[in-house]
């Protein structure tokens, strides 16, 4: 691969940045950032991503062409940002090839689809447990839908924001070599102390939750892919680890979905390109 085949992926998230350094079709490198002011972006314009400690995999970018930017996003003020430079391309709907979008749908969410058949095929449910939850079923080439609610962090932060005497307990994250196996993590379901009784409370209604949309969507689409996705996706897998093994053992977490999703699009329009 030459130089000139490196190009970036961005995901706007409400929470923060997801980006992906690609040489071609390989995925390098994966790395989050919070949100960026205008002048953080000028800066990385003007530096093509070489400076500021952006990212040490891009130091060596020095060929002079325009490093090539694919964005995602469902933050607008964020991809304003991004407006002038000549090396983006915008992902819009328009861009992802499945019957039955609703115009309003996030572009994470159908990109994410776009990934999961791209890597699993179809039928293929997604679980984006990102600052929103979401689900997302795909079965052909047709959206079948999905739903949409306040994701693990935003239920601690709401509650403890809309109570006076409530305080956020979201349960501190493991590092990641004791998440999956992790069933101490878990509160006792009947508590007693605040902090285990919120814990209760929003942990194992989600568990059930989740539960109740998985299992409807395997009526529909027996023994069909359901992948797990977004920044709390090792800690809703622990959690479902230790409520529901049986059903935990048939997900498969996988982080890159929204890159695998970014790679297809982008393949796709070089193709129609050429
Ligand atoms: N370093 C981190 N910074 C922020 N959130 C984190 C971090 N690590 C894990 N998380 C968890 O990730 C969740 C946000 O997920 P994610 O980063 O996928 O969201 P996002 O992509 O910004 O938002 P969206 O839902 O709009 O896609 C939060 O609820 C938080 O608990
Ligand atoms: C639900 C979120 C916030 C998840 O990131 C995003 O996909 C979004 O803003 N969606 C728009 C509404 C919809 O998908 O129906
Ligand atoms: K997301």
């Amino acid at each position: 691969m030459s130089c000139s085949d490196r190009w970036l992926a961005l995901s706007i998230g409400n929470s923060r940045l997801h980006w992906a350094a690609f040489s071609g079709n390989d995925l390098q490198q994966t790395w989050d950032t919070p949100h960026l002011s205008a002048a953080d972006v000028q800066q990385l314009i003007a530096t093509q991503f070489t400076k500021s400690a952006f990212h040490p995999s891009l130091h060596d970018n020095a060929d002079g062409a325009h490093m090539p930017l694919w964005i995602a996003s469902v933050v607008s003020q964020q991809s304003l940002l991004w407006q002038k430079y000549d090396a983006a391309t915008f992902i819009t709907l328009e861009q992802v090839p499945l019957a039955g979008l609703y115009p309003t749908l996030g572009i994470d969410r159908a990109i994410a689809a776009l990934g999961a058949i791209a890597i699993v095929g179809r039928p293929v449910l997604v679980i984006d447990a990102g600052t929103a939850l979401t689900f997302t079923g795909v079965d052909g080439a047709r959206l079948i839908g999905g739903a949409i609610l306040p994701g693990l962090g935003l239920q601690f932060q709401t509650l403890q924001q809309a109570t006076a005497a409530l305080p956020n307990a979201l349960p501190a994250a493991l590092p990641a070599s004791e998440e999956r196996v992790a069933p101490q993590l878990l509160p006792p379901r009947w508590a007693l102390n605040t902090t285990d009784a919120i814990a209760s409370g929003i942990i194992y209604t989600l568990v059930a939750g989740l539960q109740a949309f998985v299992n409807d969507w395997w009526q529909q689409f027996p023994a069909s892919p359901v992948l797990l996705t977004g920044g709390d996706r090792d800690r809703l897998y622990a959690y479902l680890t230790a409520t529901m093994p049986a059903m935990a053992s048939k997900l498969t977490v996988e982080p890159q979905l929204i890159f695998w999703g970014m790679r297809s699009v982008r393949g796709e329009s070089l193709k129609a390109e050429s």
